[in-house]
Parts: structure tokens; C-alpha cells; sequence
């Protein structure tokens, strides 16, 4: 066993897809009876499915995409948290955490456990935790909700706060199974050139103490 815990959701036809946005689709363009030798899939998705980090071009014209992200961001040590179906994400609900050393911090809320429809609405992240978390060396967030932002948000204020303060995101992870604690982290995103985003395959291994 290797220990690897795996928390992305798994790429199918039936992944929920922010409304209106591309479904996810899987094909064969070409099969092992046509060619006589392989088959040869195409994937047709958008960047905001399912895992994903967002660059900041997604909010801002003007941000970094995808191919300019540091790599260091998605590999390394990251801390666990377990809020219970908060109403927000604000300091208040993260008050009881010594979040000391912590550069990357995933937060598992338990909102949206019925992945198999896109939800209604979730909670938030408070903007004016953007400014806190950077005081404390955070430097990627990661959750288990599709945006940092209410669905009905077009300003995306947490969006933009977090990439304000230095503080990158990762969404959509698949927390159910995991235990608040220390971890090291893998969820790297794909080399795209002029991505707004990027699905990631995220994976957690318990940190030895
Ligand atoms: N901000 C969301 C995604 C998002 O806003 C979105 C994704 C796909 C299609 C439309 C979207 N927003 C439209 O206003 C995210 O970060 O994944
Ligand atoms: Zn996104
Ligand atoms: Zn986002």
C-alpha cells in the first residue's frame, strides 16, 4: 500500500459542471478496430471541472495563467481542517487553529457531499480572511466546494482577495474520508499555456510524525 489518499473527484460524463458551463465528455476518436493498432481518446472539458486550481487570469485579465504557477504551490506539506458544514468561512470559524508553519491549508466543510448534482449554495470564504491567512504563511487554500465565492457572485470578492494577498486556490476536493491532520500534498495542475484553470489529480499522504 502507498499510502496516497486520493481526494479528486473522478472525470465522468456525469460530473456536475458549473451551470451552463461544458460537460465533461470522453470519446474515442479513433478504436483499436478502425486503426488496427490503438485506441485514441478526446477529452473535452472545462477548466473549472471537477479538482481544479483556478490561475488568476481566471478573475483578472491581466493575472498569471496556468503555465506561470509555481509548481512548489501544489507539492508539499498541508494542513487538514474540518469546519462542519459552516454557514461561512470566516477568522471566527478557523479561531481555534494554530495554523503556524502551515503554507497550505485545506479545508473540509462537508457542504456539498451529494456530488453528484452541482449544489444550490454553499459557504463562502470571507474576504477579509484573505488578509489573516497570508499574516500566517498560507499560501494556497484549498476546499471541498466548487468556488471560494457564493454561486451567485460575479465580483468573486474571495477570489480576488486571496490572489491579492499571495494566496492561491484549489477547488472541488473530495474531503469525506479525511481526517483533520498533516499531510503532504500532490495536486499539481497541467502545463497550460494561457489557462484561466486547470484540473488536478490531488492526492494526500499522512505526514509521519
Ligand atoms: N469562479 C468559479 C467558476 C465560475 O465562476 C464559472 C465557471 C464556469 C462557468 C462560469 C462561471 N462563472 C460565471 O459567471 C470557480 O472558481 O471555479
Ligand atoms: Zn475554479
Ligand atoms: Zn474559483
Amino acid at each position: 500500500m502507498s499510502g496516497w489518499i486520493d481526494i479528486s473527484q473522478v472525470l465522468t460524463e456525469k460530473i456536475p459542471v458549473w451551470p451552463g458551463d461544458s460537460p465533461f465528455t470522453y470519446r474515442l476518436t479513433w478504436s483499436k478496430e478502425e486503426t488496427g493498432s490503438v485506441n485514441v481518446g478526446q477529452v473535452v472539458m472545462s477548466t473549472h471541472t471537477g479538482t481544479h486550481i483556478d490561475a488568476p487570469f481566471h478573475f483578472d485579465s491581466d493575472g498569471r495563467r496556468v503555465i506561470d504557477l509555481d509548481t512548489d504551490l501544489y507539492i508539499g506539506n498541508a494542513r487538514v481542517i474540518h469546519l462542519h458544514r459552516p454557514q461561512a468561512i470566516t477568522s471566527r470559524e478557523l479561531s481555534g487553529e494554530d495554523l503556524t508553519g502551515v503554507t497550505r491549508l485545506l479545508i473540509r466543510t462537508d457542504a456539498w457531499t451529494e456530488r453528484s448534482a452541482f449544489p444550490s449554495s454553499i459557504p463562502a470564504i470571507d474576504p477579509d480572511l484573505a488578509p489573516w491567512l497570508s499574516q500566517k504563511g498560507i499560501r494556497l487554500v484549498g476546499l471541498d466546494l466548487p468556488s471560494v465565492d457564493p454561486l451567485n457572485s460575479k465580483a468573486l470578492p474571495a477570489h480576488h482577495a486571496l490572489n491579492h494577498h499571495g494566496i492561491h486556490i484549489l477547488e472541488g476536493l473530495v474531503l469525506d474520508h479525511v481526517a483533520p491532520g498533516d499531510y503532504e500534498l500532490v495536486a499539481l495542475p497541467l502545463p497550460l499555456a494561457d489557462g484561466d484553470g486547470s484540473p488536478v489529480r490531488a492526492v494526500l499522504k499522512p505526514q509521519k510524525t
